[in-house]
């Protein structure tokens, strides 16, 4: 496919998403239309429908309307891209401009515009980042890095580098952690490459891997992952001690994976079901890396950003909050809570910490840590809390 194709593909795919179509959908669905395009041409139209999501309402403002083609417009304004050398008509191209798109709009953007964030949302965001929104709203507007966390229990960082540069994937280390890898080159081998089927590494975030790194793990602890999902974080305590490893989520299926991923890492851990999680603490660590807005991650997935409400929002909260009394009891005396979210939203952080804190008396709270989506990773937030 042309450059000008693959624009016009991602036009139609983000009118389907207008429409209401999930965006994985309208891609799946677009891809499945489309033999004819080669794994570069689905791998560009994805990130240039990810690039519009990221930037849903600068580009269209700056494309002068909400439609898929107003916001590709205003997608190569924003990069600087003269869009008549796109949008010319040439074969499968996007028409060429008419009159009226070929000036771009005057009217000034609002700053939660300019910045991508819901108006609803500006002012809770600005308040919990403070002198840092502009740069974490703008570091929401780019591509996620692609990181990997070495497992420990396997190799070593700079093993992990070489035998992964074997293969054509550059590495560098990334400062958040001291698993973490961020990829430079070759990120799209990743899943095929013989480090990460013998599970020597795995995708995951370098900040997930820092909150990690942050939990008082020693050999022989009996620990909880509480709301383990694919088992991302289950599989980094693994590898950092020998300790005893319960995996447990609300939605068991979302478990599915981590028995395989497991495996492929050298880890042994057991799954529970809600039902019978009691008799299997209570536990040295319980950590709960609890369901939120996501914000910290809204780069990677972007529509979180604009389907989230104030109404998803305060329920979100009221299960971080069921979660830590429920987590809460399954800690042994003297043992820890650790409560993570990939949220900067200081209603889902510390007022949730805070409130427990207040409502549950024989809690501390022991150390706390944020990590910023513009520095290089999502944002996360850690709080770790022990039991006297
Ligand atoms: C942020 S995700 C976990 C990601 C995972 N820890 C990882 O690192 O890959 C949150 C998980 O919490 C689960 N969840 C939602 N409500 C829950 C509840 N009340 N109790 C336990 N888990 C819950 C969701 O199904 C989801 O898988």
């Amino acid at each position: 496919m042309t450059p000008g194709a693959r624009l016009q593909a991602a036009i139609e795919v983000l009118d389907q998403i207008s429409a209401g179509t999930p965006a994985e959908k309208a891609l799946t669905g677009w891809a499945r239309r489309s033999r004819f395009a080669g794994s570069k041409d689905r791998a560009a139209v994805r990130d240039h429908v990810f690039d519009a999501l990221r930037c849903w309402r600068s580009h269209a403002a700056l494309g002068g309307g909400t439609s898929g083609r107003a916001r590709i417009l205003g997608g190569l304004r924003d990069q600087g891209v003269a869009p008549e050398t796109l949008f010319n008509g040439v074969g499968h191209a996007p028409a060429a401009l008419t009159e009226a798109e070929q000036t771009p709009p005057q009217a000034e953007m609002s700053e939660a515009e300019r910045l991508d964030i819901p108006d609803w949302l500006w002012d809770a965001f600005s308040q919990s980042l403070g002198p840092d929104s502009e740069a974490a709203a703008l570091a929401l507007r780019q591509r996620a890095p692609v990181h990997l966390r070495v497992n420990l229990a396997r190799t070593t960082r700079e093993a992990a580098q070489a035998a992964l540069a074997e293969q054509g994937i550059q590495t560098h280390p990334h400062p958040a952690a001291t698993t973490a890898l961020e990829v430079t080159e070759g990120a799209r081998k990743i899943r095929n490459c013989d480090a990460f089927q013998s599970g020597l590494v795995e995708l995951q975030d370098a900040a997930s891997q820092a909150v990690v790194e942050l939990l008082p793990l020693q050999d022989g602890q009996s620990v909880l992952d509480y709301c383990a999902g694919g088992g991302g974080k289950t599989l980094a305590m693994a590898a950092l001690a020998d300790v005893s490893l319960v995996a447990h989520d609300a939605n068991y299926a979302r478990m599915t994976d981590l028995p395989a991923r497991a495996e492929r890492a050298g880890a042994k851990v057991a799954l529970s079901n809600s039902h019978d999680l009691q008799q299997h603490g209570p536990f040295d660590l319980v950590l709960c890396d609890v369901p939120c807005s996501g914000s910290g991650s809204w780069r990677r997935a972007p529509d979180g950003k604009w389907s989230l409400t104030q109404e998803r929002l305060d329920s979100i909260q009221t299960t971080q909050s069921r979660i830590l009394d429920q987590a809460s009891q399954l800690v042994a005396q003297g043992g820890t809570l650790a409560y993570a979210t990939c949220s900067m939203l200081e209603a889902e952080n510390m007022v949730q910490v805070n409130r427990f804190l207040a409502r549950t008396p024989g809690w501390t709270l022991q150390e706390m840590k944020s990590w910023k989506v513009h520095e290089g990773h999502d944002g996360f937030f850690v709080a770790v809390l022990t039991h006297a």
